[in-house]
């Protein structure tokens, strides 16, 4: 009796440890197998970080910062990250490798002869990279500017209409009429003569006022009294610079516990509700009349995008939806209003800095309106400006609104020398480092407009110069802002005059776009009318 009970139990007990035995074997086999795999994926990872690493050996690399962050930190946003990018520029006159850590390289390009195969390879190459624009995607969607492959190309056809000259002459009475808001104020302001202005600040409430004319036709006096729909884009474009430079706001989940990521939630919600609201009704409208009588409707008024964009078709006859229309407008809002009061805050604070200029450029807006009723400029008169464009463009070489495009290879781009673009690489298109590159442009911190008279201009390569950047991915609406800046810059140079504010010193701030730490002041003095 005894030896059974003793057998029973060293049975149980053998069984417990056959179980344990078992039960640890079934586990570990699972763990050994993730470890065996994360192990193989790091050892393919090193494999590939080695191989791509020594086929980048070609491109040279400016010294290291240190061994583990290596060129991390060493061009940050600001006067000397910009003045650190011409001394690279003056050394390395073609391309330079920098990592940002030990894994991420980025190829900085800053020569034409090696921009063009990267520019203009087509946009499945050369996508965009989301490393530089990805905080932008909860406002923006998969509007022009964010998206990628089939949908960016039958987008950007359909779009392409929108921006036709037709459509672009019937916004010049907006574009006056949003300046003469501006300048209205302006003369309050300087009632007891000249006064010191923040350029940003007046400018782009004037771009964002006339954007929101040109895309939804309407008038919120955005200029005159505050505007949730513009407080909120506003708020949204500094929130997205502010997060490009924190890099633990970088992870969504930490972000968006944030009092600042909460705002940024809030803002987007009040811009996408606008843009659904206007569409919407827009929808209904459209369904309601039917298209014949719709259009009929829109006779004698101006076309704004939305419409636009109601209408455009693909090649088998099918309509964008209303959320597409949404990104594309937000995209537009967005991509329009920042940039362009960035090239004319720019060209006013160059134009101060030369008086000459300056003047030469009012005598050629006065010459053109002289005898005219009304100080409006009109869509003919735009070429009529030639040396006022060539001081735009050359303020646009030597403070590009965007300072640099980035794109990600998807196949090993051959350049002109021979050397290749691994596929897979970061190339940041710098457009700021070409514009200062003095094998490109001698002298390059000079302002000087002649670069751009006629025959100087057919000597340069196209894209040693371009603001709008280049290729399939190019600036949709660039005509659209150099309508607009003309008319801003004549209106402007005719009514009053700018003069460098000593007092406050101006310093680059390469954000999303080109701005100046704490403001761009100018003195601004009225002039008295010319008959
Ligand atoms: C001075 C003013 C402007 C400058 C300097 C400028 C510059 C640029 C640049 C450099 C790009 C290329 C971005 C990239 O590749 O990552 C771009 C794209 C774009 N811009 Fe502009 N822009 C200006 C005004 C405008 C305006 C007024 C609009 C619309 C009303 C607009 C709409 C767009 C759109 C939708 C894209 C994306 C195009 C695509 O990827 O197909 N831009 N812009």
């Amino acid at each position: 009796m005894l030896h059974l009970t003793d057998w029973i139990l060293e049975t149980l007990v053998l069984d417990k440890t056959l179980f344990r035995t078992t039960a640890v074997s079934v586990l570990l086999f699972p763990l050994l197998v993730v470890l065996f795999r994360l192990l193989l994926k790091a050892f393919a990872f090193c494999r590939c970080h080695y191989i791509n690493s020594q086929r980048l050996r070609c491109f040279p690399e400016p010294p290291h910062a240190n061994w583990l962050l290596r060129h991390a930190g060493m061009v940050l946003p600001n006067e000397e990250g910009l003045t650190e990018v011409c001394k690279l520029v003056a050394t390395f006159h073609q391309a330079f490798l920098m990592w940002l850590g030990p894994f991420l390289p980025v190829l900085s390009v800053v020569h034409p002869d090696y921009i063009k195969p990267i520019a203009t390879a087509s946009a499945d190459i050369a996508p965009k990279d989301e490393l530089f624009y990805g905080f932008l995607k909860p406002w923006l969607g998969d509007g022009l500017l964010l998206s990628n492959g089939k949908k960016w190309g039958r987008h950007r056809r359909m779009l392409t209409p929108a921006f036709h000259f037709d459509i672009l002459k019937s916004y010049m009475k907006i574009f006056n009429q949003s300046t003469n808001t501006m300048h209205g104020k302006w003369r309050k302001l300087t009632t007891a003569g000249a006064v010191s202005i923040d350029m940003f600040e007046h400018i782009s409430l004037m771009t964002l006022d006339s954007l929101q004319k040109c895309v939804f036709s309407y008038d919120s006096n955005c200029q005159e009294r505050p505007s949730d729909y513009i407080a909120a884009i506003l708020k949204l474009s500094s929130l997205v610079s502010q997060r490009n430079h924190q890099p633990l706001n970088h992870f969504d989940w930490l972000y968006y516990l944030k009092a600042d990521g909460r705002r940024f939630r809030h803002a987007c919600d009040i811009v996408h509700r606008f843009t659904a609201d206007v569409v919407q009704k827009r929808r209904v409208a459209l369904s309601q009349l039917g298209q014949d009588a719709w259009l009929l409707s829109k006779k004698g008024k101006t076309m704004d995008f939305i419409d636009i964009l109601l209408q455009a078709k693909d090649e088998k006859g099918d309509h964008l939806s209303d959320g597409d229309i949404a990104a594309e407008a937000d995209t537009f809002m967005f991509e329009g209003h920042d940039t362009t009061a960035s090239g004319l805050s720019w060209v006013l604070y160059n134009l101060a800095r030369h008086p000459d200029y300056q003047d030469q450029c009012r005598k050629e807006i006065q010459d053109l309106l002289q005898g005219r009723e009304m100080e409006d400029i009109e869509w003919e008169d735009l070429p009529q400006m030639p040396f006022t464009t060539m001081c735009m463009k050359e303020s646009m070489r030597l403070h590009p609104p965007v300072t640099a495009v980035s794109r990600r290879c998807t196949q090993d781009v051959k350049l002109p020398d021979g050397k290749i673009i691994p596929k897979g690489n970061i190339c940041l298109i710098s457009i700021f480092g070409t514009h200062h590159n003095p094998d490109v442009w001698p002298e390059p911190e000079v302002y000087n407009p002649y670069r751009f008279d006629t025959e100087a201009s057919q000597q340069q390569s196209p894209l040693a110069f371009m603001p709008f950047s280049a290729g399939p991915r190019n600036c949709i609406g660039q005509n659209f802002a150099m309508a607009e800046m003309k008319v801003v810059l004549a209106l402007t140079l005719l009514r009053f005059r700018v003069k460098l504010d000593e007092s406050r010193a101006v310093r680059r701030k390469p954000e999303l776009i080109l701005r100046a730490e704490n403001g761009l002041w100018l003195w601004v003095e009225p002039l008295p009318a010319v008959s």
